[in-house]
């Protein structure tokens, strides 16, 4: 069983995961090219202060370029036996891939798609693992650490082979996206009636225990408008980083229907328009057509 592990990425979650594990009793050895929060200076040494017979080391630098970075060093530092653990939130396809390349030179891959962010130090992370049994096996020790207290089934899952953790991870972001814009668009209906509703900020509240729709999101909801009753301080331009557009490209490839998902993605897109020209093209088509009024531009 192992109990230490390399963790390489010590921002927002990284930090907090060493955190975590390590008040979990797991020895952790981070490298992070930030020498102020590093334990080693490089990855090199990270993989030499890991117990020999199986090195495990966690992965948890931003998607993409980043991660694919590591990961090829990794490839060349490592050796048969030692596993990877890539819980960043790649893309499911990557995983496989990536795994494919490792298994040739007997390195083991596990794809973990870890939930909860900034408050995953004290409550513990969702984990969702793709993987070999045998390598989910050996490492459980290093998931319990990190997993919400209670039935490991409620906060861990192995869900298949590789690629199954991001995938899951992917559905449960898409999952977020559609939740999110329900209690928003909800948020502002309450707060356009203003001559009916005159506690917005009260009625979600009450929502927070005994309703259908007590969650999580809705309690976090509830304390973004303690802190900011009318969110005046926020610009409505909403970010986002990929998973929601895996989500929907997925729902197309499989024939899925994901209405709501698929809304809450391009409600995001709009988000960033400060003018929207699909709009003005249909502004301009009722006017074509039956001479409706139209507003000119400022
Ligand atoms: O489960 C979680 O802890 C979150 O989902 C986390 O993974 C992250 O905050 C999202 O990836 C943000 O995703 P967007 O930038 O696409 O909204």
């Amino acid at each position: 069983m192992v109990t230490h592990i390399g963790l390489v990425g010590l921002g927002k979650m990284g930090n907090n995961m060493r955190s975590r594990l390590r008040n979990g009793g797991i020895e952790v050895t981070g490298f992070d090219p930030r020498p102020e929060v590093s334990d080693v200076p490089t990855l090199a040494d990270l993989a030499a202060a890991l117990p020999q017979d199986k090195r495990v080391v966690w992965v948890m630098v931003p998607a993409g370029e980043p991660t694919r970075g590591v990961l090829d060093q990794l490839a060349d530092i490592l050796s048969e036996g030692d596993i990877v653990i890539e819980g960043g939130n790649s893309h499911y396809v990557e995983d496989q891939e990536r795994a494919a390349e490792l298994a040739e030179k007997g390195i083991g891959y596990l794809d973990v798609g870890v939930s909860g962010g900034v408050w995953g130090l004290d409550n513990g992370y969702g984990l969702m693992v793709g993987g070999a049994a045998a390598d989910v096996e050996a490492v459980l020790p290093v998931f319990d650490a990190l997993r919400p207290e209670g039935p490991r089934e409620e906060g861990f899952v192995h869900a298949g082979g590789v690629g199954a953790g991001h995938y899951a991870k992917m559905v449960h972001n898409g999952i977020e996206y559609g939740l999110m814009q329900a209690y928003a668009e909800g948020y502002e209906l309450l707060a356009a009636k203003s001559d009916v509703i005159t506690d917005v900020h009260g009625t979600m509240r009450a929502w927070s225990r005994g309703t259908v729709v007590r969650s999580w999101l809705l309690d976090l909801m509830v304390k973004a408008l303690e802190q900011d009753p009318k969110l005046a301080l926020l610009d409505d331009w909403v970010d986002d980083s990929g998973e929601g557009r895996w989500t929907v490209d997925e729902g197309i490839d499989m024939a899925v229907p994901l209405p709501v998902i698929s809304a809450a993605l391009f409600a995001r897109f709009a988000s960033r328009q400060e003018q929207s020209p699909a709009m003005k093209a249909v502004a301009a088509l009722r006017q074509q057509f039956g001479g409706h009024a139209v507003k000119s531009a400022e």
